[in-house]
């Protein structure tokens, strides 16, 4: 089911050997580009059209009403508000240990600069509600948006076709956070809603954010590229990844479970065993047909699993996985080898790193304590998964006194004149009109 890539042999250029969906978001740009425009143009009849067009109907307003999302709290089934209060409770603890403290360094006598930062003012956060539902990444979302201290937190979902408004599990989870800005849209309209604003059916406005987060498909990553620079977007969240190094030590069946958890997300969900053993790899195989059989959402696994994107890589030696991680970077990587601990040190590139055993990605997903809004199709190279600081922005704060001012003056004075910009300089000298001391 799984091809196989033997590396045994050498890696090469490995980036050009890692299995890759074919996912084309520079067409998905070209794609959407018009209808962010009419967004932007339009605002809300342009998203309520585009919402028709693509989800099949035409919801009541774009802002969900706040009787809806109580009427969701209350429906809410206790096992669920339970694992909810859980997952808010653990990613809270998570990403309250990422604030950063405000740090004033003494540069000179008399002269500092501190490093404070700052919540941006309004965020707008994407809830994916297409082939499921995620009342998971509101949690993900809006936890450290909450804990950066933003004060204004809007989410946006899909309408569903059952009730008009997003999913009933989504609100809840929105109202058991006191989120009370919550729109019925999806796609690539929903981030052009978010960042040009629009007014809604009744006539209230929904202000532009300055920051936009959150997972999505090839749409919503395509209208998130677009609106980069006039908000800040956090990394592109695409189908999910999940790639397992392991040895032969590893539980073949424990390493099928985790490959074919992620392939239930999406046709394009990839799924990337990276081992030194034969005997793991084909004792895998054996396990993952096993499980696809009695899967409940057998197509899309399939589909996932077969796609150019999911693999067995075997390669000739640790040192090679790591190497073939590094270059994959991952979205989610498992390190399923002895010494765990010691391998995943040693990763460079990786959404997330889970260790061992007893820490699979659905453990991630849900309740943690980190976040699953992580970087895909190799983005993990250079970028993180959201976190607390995606929401801060970092001011930095200068205060010399007239002495420390005066120590410095005649550097400034030096550069000004090598830049050939002479106001500079005299910007300085101004405050000291009896010359500087020297
Ligand atoms: N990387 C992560 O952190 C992470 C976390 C959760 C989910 N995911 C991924 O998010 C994705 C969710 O995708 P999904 O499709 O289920 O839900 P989605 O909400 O991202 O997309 C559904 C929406 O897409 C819109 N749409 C469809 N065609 C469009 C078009 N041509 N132009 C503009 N908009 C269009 C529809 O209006 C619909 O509302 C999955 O791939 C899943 O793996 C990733
Ligand atoms: N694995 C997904 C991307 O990290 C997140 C998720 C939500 N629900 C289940 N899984
Ligand atoms: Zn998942």
């Amino acid at each position: 089911m799984l091809r196989r890539i033997d590396l045994r042999q050498g890696l090469g250029n490995v980036r050009n050997m890692l299995p890759r969906a074919a996912i084309d978001v520079a067409a998905a740009v070209a794609a959407v580009a018009p209808l962010v425009d009419d967004v932007r143009k339009r605002g809300c009849p342009a998203v309520m059209e585009a919402t028709e067009k693509f989800d099949g109907f035409r919801p009541a307003s774009l802002r969900v009403p706040k009787e809806v999302i109580a009427a969701a709290v209350d429906a809410l089934d206790p096992q669920v508000r339970a694992a909810l209060l859980e997952s808010i409770a653990r990613t809270r603890i998570g990403h309250t240990a990422q604030v950063p403290t405000e740090r004033v360094t003494q540069i000179a006598p008399g002269g500092t600069v501190t490093q404070r930062w700052v919540p941006v003012r309004r965020v707008g956060l994407y809830v994916p509600g297409g082939l499921a539902v995620y009342p998971s990444s509101v949690v993900m979302n809006v936890v450290p948006a909450q804990v950066a201290g933003v004060v204004g937190i809007a989410v946006t979902s899909p309408p569903q076709s059952s009730t008009g408004w997003p999913d009933a599990t989504v609100l809840a989870a929105c109202g058991l956070l006191g989120v009370t800005e919550v729109y019925a849209a999806g796609g690539a309209q929903a981030i052009a809603m978010l960042g040009y604003g629009a007014i809604d059916v009744d006539g209230t406005t929904i202000e532009p954010v300055d920051v936009v987060t959150g997972p999505g498909n090839v749409y919503v990553t395509a209208a998130k590229r677009l609106l980069r620079g006039i908000v800040a977007i956090d990394a592109e969240a695409g189908p999910t990844e999940i790639a397992i190094l392991a040895d032969e030590k590893a539980d073949a069946d424990h390493v099928a479970a985790d490959l074919v958890s992620q392939a239930e997300h999406d046709p394009m969900a990839a799924s990337v065993l990276i081992t030194t053993s034969v005997t793991l790899a084909n004792a895998v195989e054996d396990k993952v047909i096993d499980r696809v059989v009695r899967t409940r959402h057998r197509d899309r696994v399939t589909a996932a699993l077969t796609g150019p994107q999911s693999a067995i890589v075997v390669v000739a030696s640790l040192e090679d996985g790591i190497r073939v991680a590094d270059a994959y970077a991952a979205e989610h990587l498992e390190i399923q080898t002895a010494d765990a601990p010691v391998v995943a040190r040693r990763i460079r590139n990786a959404g997330a790193i889970f260790v061992g055993r007893f820490s699979p990605v659905s453990l991630g997903d849900y309740c943690a304590g980190s976040n699953h809004v992580l970087p895909t199709a190799g983005c993990a190279r250079f970028s993180s998964g959201l976190a607390t600081t995606t929401f801060l922005k970092q001011m930095q704060v200068i205060e010399y006194s007239r002495d420390a001012l005066a120590a410095v003056a005649g550097h400034v004075l030096a550069l000004s004149a090598a830049e050939n910009l002479p106001a500079h300089g005299e910007a300085v000298s101004a405050r000291f009109p009896d010359g500087l001391p020297t």
